[in-house]
């Protein structure tokens, strides 16, 4: 365990023999008193030594693993793991100063794709925890924050290692069984995208500390100091990636401060597994306090706190917008020692625009893996698509050609584990998106093209459909469903120009889209229209799957605050900048030039 006291810390009793030889030290070099008293107090000062600037490993992004037929080594690990989270049901404590309690107040998380099969007990936050993980983050920050930033990212790096390794088929289980993914969705997701998090991080960590003032006048020394954020940091975090559960509270951490996390419910076994093995990796207790709870209960608490300085939040935007709205009534109401920080990233309603020129057999096979993969649940899901008349026969064959092919199961049942796709998260969603496919139904602005049906016997199964319209203002061109159902409008081919401004007005999302054409005059139009529609905009590719260190993540609008995670501006929102000016150039009067006429 590295423990951030071992070799930096020197403790009172251990700091006076060096007291006492440097006091004779000083006797014998007859110092003058005053320089003397300051080289003793330096003894005393806990500070963090680094003797070198160092650099952190060479990084690259973390192979996906296939899981191919042939795989048979990965499938027998992956199966182990499944077993080990279903033999029994889990107790899921709270960490607290890396105390592991456990409460007689629980709330279950279930297996969506089988919801008979409870998988933790997940103890629930009373006041009094949530007062005790604030308290427990404020008491650690000291410590941590004047922690070499070598030994914290070494911390996230050794985790990193851990989840290539010894863990990955338990994080792969922990993230099918609760978040309802298929192995490679929850390959690309608990596996890959949080081992890049914490490595790209920790590469932004070395490049922004290495950061300084370009300018520097004679005899001065002009230095930057990334300082952590005076206060605590408080992470809400939401079910569908376990990655940015890792980075939401892992990003803030690296910078050096201490955060209060509130996990999502649906999330809460790889959250805390996650957690577990960050604590393998070295993290000292205290840094992240993992209390799961009711979200308004804990974010009452949270930030009514004084020292609350920054709000790391994904999910949906109106429960942003409702966080937003507290913090900026706190501002208001004088209760903070600081401005919070708030960064938060949030619901989309994301595009593909077909032109007449596109490859039509990939704009079809990446609308299907842009809106069905993950059952529609990424924030980056394809909900909204554009085709051009003159292809729109081809596409829509194709298409559904293809989407009756959809398997769709229980992702970690033996005869299931290869299928497309799984369930949706929960009940309130599965209601949600079975009373969209009703209304479709009778709506006469809207056909279905495919799919429709959904079904909750067992688990939470909604099919993926396609359905048109003929209204390219309608309600489900603009409202976020969060599940498999894409609504299509066929637009004229000599109307090109106009579907590319409804598509930049027709929502208040700015999140994914993408543009699939062959004609550079096309995709120029879409690129130049669009640039507000999308923080990450395609060409000629799906509206998911960024890559961390590839494609930056994020949107404006309603969105997010688009500070894009998987760079490195992420961790400049968690560390306040003091500038330090040393002047070598003693005065000799204090009259200018000009005062000598
Ligand atoms: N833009 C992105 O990067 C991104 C990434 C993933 C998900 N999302 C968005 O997240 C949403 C889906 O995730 P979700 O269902 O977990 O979102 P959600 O908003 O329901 O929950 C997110 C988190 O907020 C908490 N929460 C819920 N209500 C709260 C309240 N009243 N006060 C305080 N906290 C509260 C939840 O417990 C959870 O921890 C979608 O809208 C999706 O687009 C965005
Ligand atoms: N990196 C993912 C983020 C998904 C969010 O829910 C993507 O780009 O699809």
């Amino acid at each position: 365990m590295l423990r951030a006291s071992t070799t930096r810390h020197v403790s009172r009793s251990a700091s006076r023999p060096i007291q006492r030889v440097t006091s004779r030290l000083l006797a014998a070099q007859a110092i003058r008193p005053s320089t003397r008293a300051a080289f003793l107090t330096t003894n005393h000062v806990r500070y963090a030594s680094q003797l070198a600037h160092h650099k952190i490993p060479a990084i690259k992004n973390e192979q996906v693993k296939d899981f191919s037929a042939n795989d048979q080594k990965d499938w027998d690990l992956l199966r182990a793991s499944i077993s080990k989270f279903t033999d029994e049901t889990l107790n899921v404590p709270l960490v607290i100063n890396g105390q592991k309690i456990y409460r007689s107040e629980t709330k279950s998380q279930i297996n969506p794709a089988k919801h008979s099969q409870n998988l933790a007990n997940v103890s629930q936050a009373s006041r009094e925890d949530i007062q005790a993980a604030i308290q427990a983050a404020k008491s650690a920050k000291a410590k941590w924050a004047s922690t070499p930033w070598t030994d914290r990212a070494a911390i996230f790096l050794k985790a990193a290692d851990l989840i290539s390794t010894k863990y990955r088929y338990d994080m792969l289980a922990a993230t099918m069984l609760g978040q309802g993914k298929n192995v490679y969705q929850a390959e690309i997701d608990a596996v890959a995208e949080l081992i890049d998090f914490f490595k790209f991080n920790a590469k932004y960590a070395e490049e922004l500390y290495a950061s300084q003032p370009i300018e520097t006048a004679p005899g001065v020394w002009n230095r930057a100091e990334y300082r952590p954020l005076e206060g605590f940091v408080y992470a809400v975090t939401p079910f569908n990636f376990t990655a940015i559960a890792a980075n939401l509270v892992g990003a803030p951490a690296l910078m050096g401060n201490t955060v209060v996390w509130k996990p999502s419910a649906t999330a809460a076994l790889s959250n805390y597994l996650l957690l577990t093995i960050l604590e393998e990796a070295g993290l000292p207790a205290g840094v992240i306090n993992f209390i799961p709870g009711d979200p308004v209960e804990v974010t009452e608490l949270v930030v009514n706190d004084e020292e609350f300085s920054a709000l790391h939040f994904t999910g949906s935007t109106d429960v942003f917008k409702s966080l937003y709205a507290k913090i900026s009534n706190n501002v208001a109401a004088d209760k903070y020692r600081d401005f919070p920080r708030i960064v938060g990233e949030t619901g989309g309603k994301n595009f593909h625009l077909v032109h007449s020129s596109a490859s039509l057999d990939h704009a079809v096979l990446s609308s299907l893996r842009g809106a069905f993969e993950y059952q529609g649940q990424k924030c980056s899901a394809t909900s909204r698509l554009y085709v051009a008349e003159s292809v729109w026969p081809e596409f829509k064959e194709k298409f559904t050609a293809h989407i009756s092919q959809i398997q769709i199961g229980n992702t970690v049942a033996p005869e299931s584990l290869n299928a497309f796709m799984g369930p949706v998260i929960h009940e309130q969603s599965f209601d949600k998106l079975a009373s969209a496919l009703e209304q479709a139904k009778s709506d006469p602005e809207l056909t279905i093209v495919s799919g429709g049906s959904h079904d909750k016997t067992n688990g939470f199964y909604i099919q993926p459909t396609l359905i048109q319209t003929t209204n390219p203002k309608h309600e489900y061109l603009t409202k976020e469903f969060f599940g498999p159902i894409l609504t299509t409008y066929v637009y004229p081919d000599a109307e090109y120009e106009n579907v590319v401004e409804s598509i930049d007005k027709a929502t208040k999302y700015g999140l994914t889209g993408s543009v699939f054409a062959r004609d550079r005059d096309a995709i120029r139009t879409a690129e130049e229209k669009l640039r507000y529609a999308a923080g990450n905009f395609y060409i000629n590719d799906k509206s998911t799957g960024a890559v961390v260190g590839q494609q930056w993540f994020g949107g404006a609008r309603a969105s997010g605050t688009n500070d894009k995670a998987g760079s490195g501006n992420i961790l400049s929102r968690f560390v306040s900048v003091r500038n330090i000016k040393e002047n070598f150039y003693e005065l000799t009067d204090f009259k200018y030039p000009s005062n000598y006429h």
